[in-house]
Formats: C-alpha cells, sequence, structure tokens
C-alpha cells in the first residue's frame, strides 16, 4: 500500500484531505473530534520531515455556498491545540487567496481551507474544480476514511493531477488494515452485533456477514421487524414493513449457514419517545399497542453479553437502543461493558458507526476496545465489499489527468 512512509516530504506541500466532518454543538463546540485526533499523526509527520501541510475538508451538508454555520474556521482553535502549533486559515478553498497562502507557507507551517462543499463542483467530482484544488500541493495525500466512499472532486478526482505523487495517510491504511483483520483473519468465535435504526441500512453487510461469523446479534430498533416478522407484536416501535419478509429470508439463511442469529427475547417500552416517558419490560413480541421499544430487555443485555464475552473478534455497528437518552442507555451499555470485557481477554474488538461510536464514548470505553473506527457509511460499504472511490483513486496508476 502507497503510505507516506515512502516518501520524506522535506520541501514538500502535502495537500491533505482530511475528514473533519465533526459534530458541533450550538455554540460551535467539537463534541466528538475523534476524526480529528485520527489525522494527526499523518500531518505530523510530514511536519517533521520538514514538510508543509495543506488540509481540506467538508463539513456537513451545507445546501446553497457559503454559510458560517458550516464554516472550518470553527474547528482551527482546536486543530492548532491538537497540533500544538499555530494554524492559518483561508476563507475560499480555491482561488489567490488560497494559492498565495499555500505558496507562503514555511516547512512545518500547516494551513487549513475552507469547507470544499461550498462549491457544488466538490460534490459533483468536478474536474474543473479539483485541478484548482491541486494547484495548492506538489504531493496529494487522502487520509478522510470519513468520507472515502463519496467520488468526489477532492477525494477522488483530484488523484489524477498527482500520478506519481499520490498516497495514503495513516489513518485511511490503519482504517483498512482493520477492516480487512475483521474481514478476512477473523479469529474465532467471531461475533458481529448489529444494532440502530434501520434494517434497510444494513442488509447488505448482513448478508456478507453471514458468510463469515458464529454468532449475528440483532437489536436496536431494527430488532423489531424481525419481532414483527415472525408474528409478534410490537406495539408503535420502529419497523419497516416491507423488509419483512427479507428479516424471515436472513433468519433462514443464518440457520443454513449454521450462524447463530440471536435476537431479544424480551425489551423495554415506553409510552413515548421522550427522556420522561413511563416505561416497563415486557417479552419480545408482546408489546402494548400504544407503546415502543427503545431498549433490549434485562434478559437480553444479559444473553448477548455472555455471547460476547465468549468471542475472539467482535464487530459492534449500531446501538441496542435510543441510548442518547439515559433511561433507555442500559442494554448499549451492558453490550459495551461486555465488549470491553472481551477485550481485555485477548479479543480483537472493531466498532463501526458515528452512532456506536458516540455511545462507547459516552460512556468513556472507547479506550478499552480494540478499534473505533471514524468510518460510518465509509465502513459499511467496505465491508460490504464494495471499491471505496477514495481507495480505488490512491491505487489508480493512471499516467495523469484523462
Ligand atoms: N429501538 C429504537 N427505536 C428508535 N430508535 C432507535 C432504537 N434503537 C436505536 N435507535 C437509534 O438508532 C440510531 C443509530 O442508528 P444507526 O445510524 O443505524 O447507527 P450507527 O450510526 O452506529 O450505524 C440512534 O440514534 C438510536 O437512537
Ligand atoms: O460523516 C460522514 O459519513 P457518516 O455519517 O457515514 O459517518 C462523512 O463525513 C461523509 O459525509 P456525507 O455523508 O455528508 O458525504
Amino acid at each position: 500500500m502507497n503510505t507516506i512512509d515512502f516518501l520524506n516530504f522535506s520541501g514538500k506541500k502535502a495537500l491533505i484531505r482530511v475528514d473533519f466532518n465533526v459534530p458541533l454543538d450550538d455554540h460551535f463546540n467539537i463534541t466528538d473530534d475523534n476524526r480529528m485526533v485520527g489525522a494527526v499523526p499523518t500531518i505530523e509527520k510530514i511536519l517533521k520531515d520538514g514538510g508543509s501541510v495543506i488540509l481540506m475538508s467538508h463539513l456537513g451538508r451545507p445546501k446553497d455556498g457559503p454559510d458560517d454555520k458550516y464554516s472550518l474556521r470553527h474547528i482551527v482553535k482546536h486543530l492548532a491545540i491538537l497540533l500544538n502549533r499555530d494554524v492559518h486559515f483561508a476563507p475560499d478553498c480555491i482561488g489567490e487567496d488560497a494559492i498565495a497562502k499555500s505558496k507562503a507557507l514555511k516547512s512545518g507551517e500547516v494551513l487549513l481551507l475552507e469547507n470544499l462543499r461550498f462549491y457544488k463542483e466538490e460534490e459533483k467530482g468536478d474536474e474543473a474544480f479539483a485541478k484548482k484544488l491541486a494547484q495548492l500541493g506538489d504531493v496529494y495525500v487522502n487520509d478522510a476514511f470519513g468520507t472515502a466512499h463519496r467520488a468526489h472532486a477532492s477525494t477522488a478526482i483530484i488523484a489524477k493531477f498527482f500520478p506519481d505523487a499520490k498516497y495514503f495517510g495513516y489513518l485511511m491504511a490503519g482504517e483498512l488494515a482493520n477492516a480487512e483483520k475483521i474481514l478476512n483473519h477473523a479469529e474465532r468465535p467471531f461475533t458481529a452485533i448489529m444494532g440502530g435504526a434501520k434494517v434497510s441500512d444494513k442488509i447488505l453487510l448482513i448478508e456478507k456477514l453471514l458468510e463469515k461469523v458464529d454468532n449475528l446479534i440483532i437489536g436496536g430498533g431494527m430488532a423489531y421487524t424481525f419481532a414483527k416478522a415472525q408474528g409478534g407484536q410490537i406495539g408503535t416501535s420502529l419497523c419497516e414493513d416491507d423488509k419483512m419478509a427479507l428479516a424471515l429470508e436472513l433468519m433462514e439463511k443464518a440457520k443454513q449457514k449454521k450462524v447463530n442469529l440471536i435476537l431479544p427475547v424480551d425489551t423495554i417500552i415506553a409510552d413515548a419517545f421522550s427522556p420522561d416517558a413511563k416505561t416497563a419490560v415486557v417479552k419480545t413480541g408482546t408489546i402494548p399497542s400504544d407503546w415502543m421499544g427503545l431498549d433490549i430487555g434485562p434478559e437480553t443485555a444479559k444473553l448477548f453479553s455472555e455471547v460476547i464475552k465468549n468471542s475472539k473478534t467482535i464487530l459492534w455497528n449500531g446501538p441496542m437502543g435510543v441510548f442518547e437518552m439515559d433511561k433507555f442507555e442500559v442494554g448499549t451499555k451492558a453490550v459495551a461493558v461486555a465488549v470491553v470485557e472481551a477485550t481485555k481477554n485477548g479479543a480483537f474488538s472493531l466498532i463501526g458507526g458515528g452512532d456506536s461510536a458516540a455511545a462507547v464514548s459516552k460512556f468513556g470505553f472507547e479506550d478499552q476496545v480494540s478499534y473505533v473506527s471514524t468510518g460510518g457509511g465509509a465502513l459499511l460499504e467496505y465491508m460490504e465489499g464494495k471499491e471505496l472511490p477514495g481507495v480505488k483513486a490512491i491505487y489508480h496508476s493512471g499516467s495523469g489527468p484523462e
């Protein structure tokens, strides 16, 4: 793999695509800086070599040109703290000012460009826009794993302009190596834990995992589609009626493949989707008509935990309940505790997905699992077996713009 270790960056200007699409609160404080922290080793290696760094990223999904709400200027201060040095900022990612600021960069200096998505050309994968960005550096580095599933100007198209000078950053390389380890070198027993809101988001991954895992645990909102498909009463719980047949098919496939598919046996129900809702515990499939399931129940937490603790490889994607509300975090926390315990006993645990990562950090366990991925959609697509445009662009050995 063509990582930045193949080059001494002394005297070079490295144009790095990072994924600094971090969550911000109403006061523009960063609520989870995992993605920024993840890019630091790449930046530091280049600076240590004697190179300079131009960072480019998107933030959010601005609809209509520049919008202060999505400005990357909000993260400059925090980036300076993480890098322990000043960070210059260019309020337009292309144009004369960005070119001048990039030219003026001295060895060891860092420039952050304004949000790439302030130009619609970014998401369109516009080649002329990519060319303008390419003028800003001598070498292109892609370290934006979280955005590697997008074929955008800065993540994929731009690589054409660096046929002999394009590299993977350390975060990208680490993410790919860990995903690879899970998919192709998993020690057994291998347990996948799937949760989150919808079955439809994760069908392809579930199908793929049925070829690989010993245990497949399904919790969270998606479990109610399985419960209803089996004839259970689920009240007003989340359900995708059009995926019920598929849920039964997946159960049948698991049986054929001798995969232990484990579904919740009980559930915590609420009379409203609210932190102050009235709650009760009932058996799966017995939810009264105007109640909804918002977490797995205590029997289920015990059942899932036992399986997890006896695993040697664990992939976790999606929370077990609405963990954002303290009343419905118990199941997700129990699973997190079991993953931590298994990891302590030598298992390899990979946490993927924005909300699963947020849950693990809410409980303060991020340093007690093997790896927390910075990718949501990107990790899912990679694990489903899709080629990521951001990865392909670096591997492709084209000889210049087509
Ligand atoms: N029983 C449930 N009812 C409604 N929402 C749920 C339920 N269980 C989990 N969720 C929600 O699912 C969301 C996470 O889903 P998803 O985006 O698929 O996870 P991830 O980002 O980890 O892949 C969380 O916001 C959580 O509140
Ligand atoms: O947050 C991201 O993806 P994720 O929500 O799948 O983790 C990436 O920064 C990609 O953003 P996008 O989904 O707006 O292209």
